[in-house]
């Protein structure tokens, strides 16, 4: 937490030497105000279809689409290395997107057949997952879209039933990742009359039409079919009181965590929920920052594990609890010195 300076810390040099407890490492490790534990991370992952699949994608270099079997191993070396939480993603097959988005609460999608098997294989790990229809949708958007229009309370009945499906495989964490009004309060109440009483949400509060998600469009098969832009529902990337508007909605709705995304261009986000609101505040460090970033240290341009290490910093800074990241894994054996 930042607090107001009162002046009288600092006396005129040089009583004050304010690099007295810069000058050594443990020096610097007392007087740390923060700090980034595994415990902070959660793994963004994507799935597909098959077994034994690992694909690469080419715009998110180290990132791979895993078939279930190659997912539950993963799990297992994220339990390993204290990562709490995985939140899934799934590439589905365009022959399966509709208007409609059926597949969408199908109990035996992609997505909710990889809930189960890592439920079951690594009970301790908690599974996050997504609630949007881009994934399902012929035409790429969150929502249903009919004469040109996302059409926002249709939407919402059609994510209740995505939740409702991904509760009874198993999700400890739901993600609605749509910008629909009203969903959170919807599924809320549909969960709980469902008897999911522990069940948490992680609303996508402040999420932005943003620029960044390009890469993760790509590996998840949504670049395709996207037609058009997001703007009429994910935020203006200009505002920052329509955000804290969006946080005491979400709250009052009952989402249980409260997500900023995307994470470093938006910190001042970060910081204003978590001043103003004292939630538990989490960021998404999106596909096109990680691609940014590793990008530039495939040149040589940048040290790709201190940029990933003092990135990750600046969330806890800036005041949030944890952060979904696609550096997990990495920044964890970075963590336990491995
Ligand atoms: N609603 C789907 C969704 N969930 C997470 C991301 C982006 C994540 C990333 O870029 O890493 C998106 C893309 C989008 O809204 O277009």
């Amino acid at each position: 937490m930042s607090h107001p300076i009162p002046s009288r810390t600092v006396s005129p040099f040089p009583i004050t030497r304010l690099r007295r407890t810069r000058s050594s490492e443990a020096l610097r490790d007392l007087v740390r105000e923060n700090s980034l534990s595994v415990g902070d991370l959660i793994w963004p992952v994507f799935v597909v279809d098959g077994e034994g699949v690992e694909q690469d994608i080419p715009s998110m270099p180290g990132v791979t689409r895993k078939s279930i079997d190659a997912l539950v191993e993963a799990a297992h070396q994220a339990a390993d290395l204290g990562i709490p939480a995985m939140c899934l993603f799934p590439y589905t097959d365009p022959a399966l997107k509709t208007e409609e988005c059926e597949e969408a609460w199908n109990p035996d999608n992609l997505s909710n057949r990889a809930i189960r098997a890592i439920k079951e294989a690594v009970p301790d790990i908690a599974v996050m997952t997504d609630i949007a229809l881009d994934p399902y949708n012929a035409n790429g958007h969150d929502g249903i879209v009919k004469g040109g229009e996302i059409l926002n309370d249709e939407t919402v009945e059609a994510l209740v039933k995505m939740a409702l499906a991904q509760a009874d495989a198993g999700a400890d964490i739901l993600g609605p990742s749509d910008m629909m009004d009203g969903r959170i309060g919807a599924i809320r109440a549909a969960i709980e009359a469902d008897g999911h009483r522990n069940l948490t949400i992680m609303s996508y509060t402040a999420k932005y039409a943003s620029a960044y998600y390009g890469p993760f469009r790509d590996a998840v098969g949504a670049s395709g079919a996207l037609k058009g832009d997001k703007k009429t529902y994910q935020m203006d990337p200009a505002n920052s009181d329509e955000a804290m508007r969006l946080v005491e909605r979400d709250l009052m709705e009952g989402a249980d965590m409260i997500m900023v995304k995307p994470g470093m261009p938006y910190l001042d986000i970060c910081r204003r929920v978590k001043t103003e609101f004292g939630v538990p505040t989490f960021a998404y460090q999106v596909s096109g920052e990680y691609a940014m970033q590793e990008a530039a240290a495939a040149q040589g341009w940048l040290d790709g594990d201190k940029v990933m290490a003092e990135s990750l910093m600046a969330f806890k800074r800036a005041g949030c609890d944890g952060i979904l990241t696609y550096y997990a894994p990495r920044m964890a054996h970075m963590l336990e010195g491995k």
